[in-house]
């Protein structure tokens, strides 16, 4: 899935997002993307299955296919044109220099034949076909140069194209709003998407295979109407069946596919779990590899059944279209010779014929097999096709009014309920931050901080009631603009591998450079991390690359907090920015927060209610409400879940002393 993997990213492969576990279905059910809210991973596997099926079933005909082939050859064509196009240009003269040249070699053969076997002496009849037979040859050569030039051209196509697919996709990921990832399937649209760029490496291969066995075809038919208008026909009912049999297949093929489809996504995500240094600790302490890899066994062994099945299926309909096959073709060559044996046919135009059934059965197999290999590769691509067009149903378009650093920010009865949940996250809740004030946001956990948060960001858009900035609603807001406005520690924090500097810059550099990434790393404590650091700010920060440097999660709380304070955005949200500090560094940040408050309205989410003290006011959020607001003093004194857990956390406190 797009969305940034991990707290850690230098541990995932950015290109890889299918092995983030945030996707991973058995590691949290609640989270897990699918069709109908699941249970588990079996639940999970089950319930992706039959709507991607249906899909999948959709225009999966023999007609279906010839209908769709153009468009795929057209689309593809596009696709190499938009990269490429003075590669396509080539390749569509090679190609119809080649078929030309085809024609005439076969031209050719009927001439050597008949110059063969007219009358006369024999040298004579052999000089009479030196020159066709040499043309014949020089043909050949040059058809074997095309060939290998046209070779060369896909191969140099190939990537190009995958990569443009691969842009436009991640255009269509980042260009749509946050809650298009809380939708059901998004996540898995996007792993089929991502098989869809693996596949469209192939796209321009087959069509040019494709086109080069039409082409052939059509040269070899030309021949042959020209020989004996009954051969073209015949020819063409022997190829039947084989066409028949590989539209099958194809789509036997990608029913496995399709079924497997959950099966490899867990698969996917036990490898990930199994040997990501993130977990490797675990693995080892809980003891828990042996579950994991029975699990994956058994997600394995339904992979391999419904392979199994699969293949088995393709086996009989490949070996009954061969039987068909084999009786067109033989037909057709009884055909031949009987048209040979009554006289209706010369031998030179028999021998012709001979040379032309070959290619243009060589071609028609190539369609054929070509065709339903395309086929199979445009039901991929459909995927890839299905998620840009969901993510463009959901990209960002809001308003055009460009946000200042707001003066106030206001939430008016808002509500939040997550695409496909049964419960508002978030209900009813009012608040008012101004600059210059902080504002602590506590609660049990789920209790919706995190939510409010990233409503407070324009992050998320609310579902009932408004958020507004100055009194405009987000939702009218540039939401690029507003975004800029807001320096944002969420819980999950990224962990960028880029260099320190460009950790706290986010390469977006203040205008005074280095001094604004020292201040920022002053007020946060990570002063300290870049004084231990090699290179200072210069080190790269990830482990896996060369050279990189790893990082306590401390010191990495350090770095976010820096960057947030870097950041000149007049709204800075703190979702438990300390979870990971020392005392020392606690301190230090919420002791120089009020100054930082000076030009910035400030919203901090804390577990930790001592730390409350230095807000302005105090929400008390239980069960998505708002359900106590004040100060410091008077939540700490008054009854109410604030004292409750302010009292519970001392109290714990107090036995740890005893
Ligand atoms: N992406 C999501 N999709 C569906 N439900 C979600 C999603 N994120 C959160 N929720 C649900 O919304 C509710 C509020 O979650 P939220 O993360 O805002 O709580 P929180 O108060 O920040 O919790 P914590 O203290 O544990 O961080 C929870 O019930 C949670 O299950």
């Amino acid at each position: 899935m797009p969305a940034a993997p991990t707290a850690d990213p230098t541990a995932t492969p950015v290109a890889t997002p299918t092995a983030d576990p945030a996707a991973a279905p058995s590691a949290d059910p609640a989270a897990a993307p699918s069709a109908t809210p699941t249970d588990s991973t079996e639940d999970y596997r089950v319930a992706l299955v039959p709507d991607d099926k249906a899909a999948a079933e959709q225009g999966m005909t023999g007609t279906a296919m010839l209908r769709r082939l153009p468009r795929l050859i057209r689309r593809t064509l596009g696709m190499a044109w938009a990269v490429d196009r003075r590669s396509v240009t080539a390749l569509f003269l090679c190609q119809t220099l080649s078929g030309l040249l085809g024609a005439l070699g076969l031209f050719g053969v009927s001439a050597a034949i008949a110059a063969v076997t007219a009358p006369g002496p024999p040298a004579e009849r052999f000089s009479a076909a030196a020159p066709t037979l040499l043309a014949i040859a020089a043909a050949a050569g040059l058809r074997a140069l095309l060939r290998i030039t046209v070779t060369g051209l896909s191969t140099r196509l190939s990537p190009r194209i995958a990569r443009r697919a691969e842009l436009l996709l991640l255009e269509a990921a980042t260009g749509a709003e946050l809650a298009a990832y809380d939708h059901p399937g998004f996540n898995d649209r996007w792993d089929a998407a991502e098989r869809g760029i693996e596949m469209s490496k192939e796209l321009i291969v087959q069509v040019q295979q494709l086109i080069y066995s039409a082409v052939s075809l059509l040269a070899a038919a030309g021949v042959l109407a020209a020989l004996h208008p009954a051969l073209l026909p015949l020819l063409l009912l022997a190829a039947a069946p084989q066409g028949y049999a590989a539209v099958r297949e194809a789509r036997v093929h990608y029913q496995a596919n399709v079924e497997t489809f959950a099966d490899r996504r867990i698969l996917a995500a036990l490898r990930w779990f199994l040997v990501d240094k993130e977990t490797a600790g675990q693995v080892r302490s809980d003891t828990i590899a042996p579950f994991l890899l029975d699990r994956y066994q058994q997600a394995g062994a339904r992979v391999d059944r419904t392979c199994d099945r699969a293949a088995w299926r393709c086996v009989r309909i490949s070996l009954l279209g061969s039987l068909a096959a084999g009786a067109g073709a033989g037909l057709t060559w009884g055909s031949l010779a009987l048209l040979l044996a009554t006289g209706r046919m010369s031998v030179a135009a028999a021998g012709a014929a001979v040379f032309a059934l070959r290619t243009a059965a060589g071609g028609l197999s190539g369609m054929v097999s070509y065709g339903a290999a395309l086929y199979r590769l445009g039901l991929h691509l459909d995927d890839w096709d299905r998620f840009i067009a969901e993510a463009a149903g959901r990209r960002i378009a809001r308003g055009t009014a460009v946000p200042p650093a707001p003066l106030l920010v206001e939430a008016k009865d808002v509500s939040y309920t997550y695409p496909g949940a049964e419960q508002p996250a978030l209900t009813g809740a009012d608040l008012r931050l101004g600059r210059g004030e902080i504002l602590a946001v506590v609660g049990e956990n789920g209790s919706g901080k995190s939510t409010l948060v990233k409503l407070l960001a324009g992050l998320n858009l609310p579902t009932g009631g408004a958020v507004r900035w100055d009194g405009v609603d987000t939702r009218e807001l540039d939401a690029h603009a507003l975004w800029r406005q807001t320096a944002m520690v969420p819980q999950d924090f990224a962990r960028w591998p880029v260099t320190c500097r460009e950790n706290i810059t986010l390469g977006q550099p203040a205008p005074d450079g280095d001094a604004a990434v020292l201040r920022a790393a002053a007020a946060s404590g990570a002063d300290q991390v870049v004084a231990g650091l090699r290179s200072g700010l210069d080190t790269l920060l990830a482990r896996e690359w060369l050279g990189g440097v790893a990082l306590s999660a401390g010191q990495w709380q350090r770095l976010a907090v820096a960057r947030a304070f870097h950041r000149p955005g007049g709204l800075l949200v703190l979702d438990e920015p300390t979870s990971d500090l020392d005392p020392r560094a606690e301190h230090r940040i919420f002791s120089g927060l009020r100054e930082l408050a000076g030009d910035r309205a400030i919203v901090l989410v804390t577990h930790n209610l001592a730390n409350t003290a230095v807000a302005d006011r105090i929400v008390v959020l239980e069960h998505g409400r708002v359900v106590q607001c004040g100060s410091f003093a008077e939540l700490s004194t008054a009854p109410g879940l604030f004292k409750e857990l302010h009292d519970l956390q001392q109290d714990r406190t107090l036995v740890g002393l005893r």
